[in-house]
């Protein structure tokens, strides 16, 4: 890992905040990175943490201030401010400095139009906290494969990475970029279902999310296919069999399938702004 150059991040919220994070859990030294939030409330908190930081807030020019000498910029802000940010920081960019954004929506292109540098799309998710991210990269026109390599280092560093065509990024977003979110409405659902059941609170969340933890650490760690787990579980002619008939019944397959093209139908209307 200290093989990564110096690394700013323009924006360092939920998503930037959990990489930054996650590559500091991986040895990264706090000191070779340099953020810009909008609060100084947000920047206090990085520097508590070590790592170099400057508010708008305190200082307009933060943004152009922590791009300077940096390898890797990383672009954290929401996508409607991902244009504006870069152009506010394009002359101020190392001539072989990489930009790597995580923004929904945003294509390369765009990018590439405000800044001159090689632009690398990124879709992480926040498990990049803990180094569990799955993270889909795309290189812009302009992005080799020393770029790549270079994107897949720092995502490797918190977690998978799926090499993809820029095209296919909005639907792996779909899957992996808002799957944590999916994956916590699941646990919020079968803890209401709990509670529907006459459990307290604290119980149900205790039921929903450990069997949740415990099911994917007992898939990881098997390595076999969650058919043949969920098999392990379904008695023939007991309880689960008829649990699984319920859920099949209400073809969750359609319904993921359909959330995923309302999530790509936002990506694209990101895009256009
Ligand atoms: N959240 C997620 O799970 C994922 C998000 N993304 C992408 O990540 C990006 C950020 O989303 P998210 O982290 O959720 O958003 P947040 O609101 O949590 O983070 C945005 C960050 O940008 C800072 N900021 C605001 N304005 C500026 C500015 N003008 N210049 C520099 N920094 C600024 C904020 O500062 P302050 O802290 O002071 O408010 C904050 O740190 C989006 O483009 C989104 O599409 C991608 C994958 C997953
Ligand atoms: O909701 C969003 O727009 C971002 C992108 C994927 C996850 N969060």
């Amino acid at each position: 890992m200290t093989t990564l150059p110096p690394l700013a991040v323009l924006g360092a919220g939920s998503m930037a905040g959990a990489i930054v994070r996650g590559l500091i859990a991986a040895g990264v030294d706090p000191a070779s990175v340099a953020v810009s939030t909008r609060t100084a409330a947000s920047a206090g908190a990085w520097r508590a943490e070590g790592v170099r930081a400057l508010a708008l807030e305190d200082d307009p020019g933060a943004n152009t201030a922590v791009v300077a000498g940096a390898g890797i910029v990383l672009v954290g802000v929401k996508p409607a401010m991902v244009l504006d940010t870069l152009r506010e920081v394009a002359g101020s960019l190392d001539a072989d400095a990489v930009v790597v954004s995580v923004a929904a929506g945003i294509p390369t292109a765009a990018m590439e139009a405000v800044a001159p540098n090689p632009v690398v799309r990124a879709m992480p998710n926040t498990p990049a906290l803990v180094r569990r991210a799955v993270t889909g990269v795309a290189a812009g026109s302009r992005a080799g494969a020393t770029e790549l390599a270079l994107a897949r280092e720092l995502f490797t560093a918190v977690g998978a990475v799926v090499e993809l065509p820029e095209h296919r990024i909005d639907a792996l977003s779909a899957i992996s970029g808002s799957g944590p979110a999916t994956i916590y409405f699941l646990i919020e659902k079968l803890t209401e279902a709990a509670e529907g059941l006459g459990f307290a609170r604290a119980d149900a969340r205790l039921m929903a999310e450990q069997t949740l933890i415990g099911s994917a650490l007992l898939l990881e760690s098997t390595g076999e296919e969650p058919t043949e787990l969920r098999r392990r579980v379904t008695s023939p002619k007991g309880t689960t069999e008829r649990l699984i008939a319920v859920l099949d019944e209400a073809h969750l397959d359609e319904v993921f399938g359909r959330a995923a093209d309302a999530a790509i139908a936002r990506a694209k209307e990101l895009a256009v702004g």
